[in-house]
C-alpha cells in the first residue's frame, strides 16, 4: 500500500485509539442491515401524486405504523395517524379545530409526540445514531433524543420524561415538534430515491418535482426521453425546444414555459396569430373546464401549437441531412408532400393530408423558416438559457442523473437497450465507429454532457445527439422505430400512428435476454435485475410489471393522468429494503384535500418480488463497498504505524 497515503491519512487519524474507533464504527455500520431503496418514474408533472408517493414512501409509512401498533390501535386511527405522518401541518390544522378545550388538546399531544417518538425509534432501528440525529428536526434535538434512547428499567426519570413532554406543550411547541417528527419519519422510511426517468411533459408541474428532488436527502436520476428534451432545449437545441413548447401547448400546460420558467411566448404568440387560425388537430388536450378556461384561449393555444409544430418539422429535416448517421432519410416528411394534392408519399402509399395548417411552407422548400420563425426561435432560445430556474433544474439533471445506473446489483434504465430481434445488442455507427449495449449508451451521455457544456453551439454533432436521445431508432431512450406526430397530427388512418417497438421490449420478458444484459454491464445475472420505467404496464389488459422470471421489473404504471385508462392504475413503485423487493400498484390520486378527509389513502397492492433469504447488509451495497475500502486502508494504517499484527 502507497505509503504516502498512509502517511497523509495519519494526520487524520492522529492516535491509534482514533484508528481503532473509526474501524470498530465502520464494522458496525457494514453489518447493519441495508437501507430502503424507493424507485418511482415516469412522474410526468404529477407533483401531487409524486409528493404524496413520497410522502408516504409508497405505504412504508403505514406499513410501520400497522406492525407497531397493530394491537392497540383501529384501523381509523391507524389511517389518522398516518395521514398525520404525510402531512402534519394540514392534519394538526384539522385536528386542533376539533377540541372544545385546551385539556383535551394537551392530552392529545402529549399522546400523540409519545406515539410519534416509538415510530421514530421503530423506524430507526437500522440506522446509527449519529444518522438519525442528522434528520432529527435541528431545535428539538437534544429533546427527542432524551425521550427516543430513554432507558428507564428503575423507573427513576418517568417523572422527568412527562415533565419534558409537559414543558414542550404549555410552551406551545407540541405542533412544531409534531411536525418535525413527521418530517423524521418521513425522511427515515426511504434511505435513497431512484428516478427512472420521465420528470416531464404532460402534466403540470415538473419543476415543482424537480424543487422537490433537489431537497430531498439522497437521490438519482435516469434520464426519460422527456428529460432528454428538456435538457436538450437547455443547451441549445432548436428542435428540442420547439418539441418541449409544442408538448405544453398539445397538453394545456404552457404556464410551465411562462409562468413557472419566465419565457416570454408574446413573439411566437404574434406568428402564430399571423399565420393559423382554429384546427381540430391542434387543439389542447383540456387540463380543466372548458368555460374555466375559456374558448378565446383554447383558440390561441391551438394556433401555438400549429406555429411551433410546423417550426420543429422544418427543423428536423437539415438535421437528418447533415447526420446520415442517424439514417433517418425516411423521415424527411415535408419533402414528400404533394402540396397541390394535398397528399403525402409514405410506405409507398398516398395519403390524404387532413387538417394541414401548411401557411408558412414554401413547396419548392419547405423545410426553410421564415425569417420571423428564426427570430422567433432565436428569442425562445435566449428566453430559456437565461431562465435563472430552469438553469438551476437542468443544472441539478446534469449532477445527479444518468442515461443508466447500476445501484446494488440492479440495473436501472428509463428505456431500453436497443437489440435485434435475435436478441443480439444492436449496433449504430457513429462517425465510423461502430457501438452497441453498454458502449453505445455511454458514447450517447458523452455527447450529451458535452452539448450540455457548449450550450452556444447549436447544431453540432452533440448538440443534434441530444434530439436522436428524444427520438432516433437506437436511442436507449425513445426504443421504437419512428416517431410518427407527423402523421398523428395529419393522417385519418391509425395504421400510420403505429410506432413500432425495438425488438427488446418482446425478448424482455426472456430471462435468458435479461442476463445477457446484465452481463453486459458487468453485473451478476444471477442476483441483479433491470429496472425500467417509459412504457405503461397495461394491467388492466393482464400485463404483468414483474418479467423474465423476476429478473426484470416494469415500474411506468402511469402516474400520467392521460395514461390511466390504458394501464387502469395510477404507477407502480419499488421498494427494495433489506429484506427483498416490493412492487407497489397505486390507485389513482384524487388530491391530497381528499387523503386529510377520508384518512384514507390510495394504496396499494403489494407484490413480492424478491425475498432474501439472508437480510441484506450495507456490506453488500454500493455503499458498503466504498466503507469496506476504507476500513481496509485503516487497517493497513494501524498495522503500518502503531505496528499492530
Ligand atoms: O401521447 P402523445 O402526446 O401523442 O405522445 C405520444 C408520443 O410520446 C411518446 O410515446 C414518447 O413519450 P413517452 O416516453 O411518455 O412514451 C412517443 O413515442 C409518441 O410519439
Ligand atoms: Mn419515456
Amino acid at each position: 500500500m502507497d505509503t504516502k497515503y498512509l502517511d497523509l491519512l495519519t494526520e487524520k487519524y492522529t492516535s491509534e485509539e482514533k484508528v481503532v474507533t473509526e474501524i470498530i464504527n465502520l464494522d458496525a455500520i457494514l453489518n447493519l442491515p441495508k437501507g430502503t431503496e424507493h424507485f418511482v418514474s415516469d412522474l410526468h408533472g404529477e407533483f401531487h401524486a409524486f409528493q404524496h408517493v413520497l410522502r408516504n414512501g409508497s405505504g412504508n409509512v403505514k406499513e410501520k405504523i400497522k406492525e407497531l401498533f397493530h394491537e392497540e390501535l383501529s384501523k381509523k386511527e391507524m389511517d389518522e395517524f398516518a395521514t398525520l405522518v404525510y402531512y402534519p401541518e394540514e392534519k394538526l390544522q384539522l385536528v386542533i379545530n376539533t377540541f372544545e378545550n385546551n385539556q383535551l388538546l394537551y392530552k392529545w399531544y402529549a399522546n400523540t409526540i409519545e406515539k410519534m417518538i416509538r415510530l421514530v425509534s421503530y423506524a430507526s432501528s437500522k440506522y446509527t445514531r449519529s444518522k438519525v440525529r442528522k434528520e432529527l428536526p435541528k431545535q428539538f434535538v437534544y429533546i427527542i433524543e432524551e425521550l427516543l434512547y430513554k432507558k428507564d428499567e428503575l423507573d427513576n426519570k418517568k417523572d422527568y420524561y412527562s415533565k419534558i413532554l409537559q414543558r414542550i406543550i404549555s410552551l406551545g411547541q407540541a405542533s412544531k415538534l409534531i411536525t418535525g417528527l413527521a418530517y423524521t419519519i418521513q425522511r427515515l422510511v426511504v434511505d435513497h430515491l431512484h428516478v427512472v426517468g420521465d420528470i416531464y411533459d404532460r402534466g403540470p408541474h415538473p419543476d415543482k418535482i424537480m424543487e422537490t428532488l433537489m431537497d430531498y436527502h439522497s437521490v438519482d436520476i435516469q434520464w426519460g426521453n422527456h428529460d432528454v428534451l428538456w435538457i436538450g432545449a437547455y443547451a441549445g437545441s432548436k428542435v428540442c425546444l420547439a418539441n418541449i413548447i409544442r408538448i405544453c401547448a398539445r397538453y394545456d400546460n404552457l404556464d410551465i414555459i411562462e409562468d413557472a420558467y419566465g419565457i416570454n411566448l408574446r413573439p411566437l404568440l404574434n406568428l402564430a396569430e399571423k399565420y393559423y387560425d382554429d384546427n381540430p388537430a391542434f387543439r389542447p388536450k383540456l387540463n380543466a373546464k372548458r368555460e374555466e378556461i375559456g374558448e378565446e384561449n383554447i383558440l390561441q393555444i391551438t394556433k401555438i401549437h400549429q406555429a411551433i409544430s410546423m417550426i420543429q418539422f422544418k427543423l428536423e429535416q437539415p438535421i437528418i441531412k447533415r447526420r446520415p448517421d442517424f439514417k433517418m432519410e425516411h423521415r424527411l416528411i415535408l419533402d414528400k408532400i404533394d402540396f397541390d394534392s394535398n397528399t403525402i408519399l409514405l410506405h409507398g402509399n398516398t395519403y390524404q393530408l387532413e387538417n394541414t395548417c401548411f401557411a408558412t411552407l414554401d413547396p419548392n422548400d419547405p423545410a426553410k423558416l421564415l425569417p420571423e420563425e428564426e427570430q422567433v426561435l432565436e428569442k425562445l432560445l435566449f428566453s430559456i438559457q437565461h431562465s435563472e430556474k430552469l438553469a438551476r433544474h437542468m443544472t441539478f439533471l446534469m449532477k445527479k442523473g444518468n442515461l443508466y445506473l447500476k445501484y446494488n446489483g440492479n440495473l436501472l434504465i428509463h428505456g431500453c437497450i436497443p437489440l435485434n430481434e435475435d436478441g443480439s445488442m444492436k449496433t449504430m455507427e457513429l462517425n465510423g465507429k461502430s457501438y452497441s449495449g453498454k458502449k453505445l449508451l455511454d458514447v450517447f451521455e458523452q455527447y450529451l454532457r458535452e452539448s450540455f457544456s457548449h450550450p452556444e453551439i447549436s447544431d453540432d454533432l452533440a448538440t443534434d445527439m441530444i434530439w436522436y436521445l428524444w427520438t432516433g431508432e437506437n436511442s436507449s431512450l425513445f426504443g421504437k422505430k419512428d416517431m410518427t406526430t407527423f402523421e398523428r397530427y395529419f393522417i385519418k388512418d391509425k395504421a400510420v400512428h403505429k410506432e413500432q417497438k425495438n425488438p427488446y421490449y418482446k425478448l424482455r420478458e426472456e430471462e435468458e435476454t435479461c442476463r445477457s444484459i446484465l452481463q453486459e454491464f458487468d453485473m451478476n445475472p444471477d442476483h441483479g435485475h433491470i429496472i425500467n420505467g417509459h412504457t405503461p404496464v397495461e394491467e388492466i389488459n393482464g400485463e404483468n410489471p414483474i418479467k423474465a422470471n423476476g429478473k426484470m421489473i416494469v415500474i411506468d404504471g402511469g402516474f400520467s393522468k392521460a395514461y390511466q385508462s390504458k394501464t387502469g392504475i395510477a404507477g407502480y413503485t419499488l421498494l427494495f429494503n433489506s429484506y427483498g423487493m416490493q412492487l407497489v400498484a397505486h390507485k389513482r390520486f384524487i388530491s391530497k384535500e381528499d387523503v386529510l378527509q377520508t384518512g384514507t389513502d390510495v394504496l396499494s397492492v403489494k407484490r413480492v418480488v424478491d425475498r432474501e433469504l439472508q437480510r441484506k447488509r450495507v456490506m453488500e451495497t454500493n455503499i458498503g463497498e466504498k466503507l469496506l475500502e476504507q476500513r481496509d486502508d485503516l487497517q493497513h494504517l494501524l498495522e503500518y504505524k502503531y505496528k499492530v499484527r
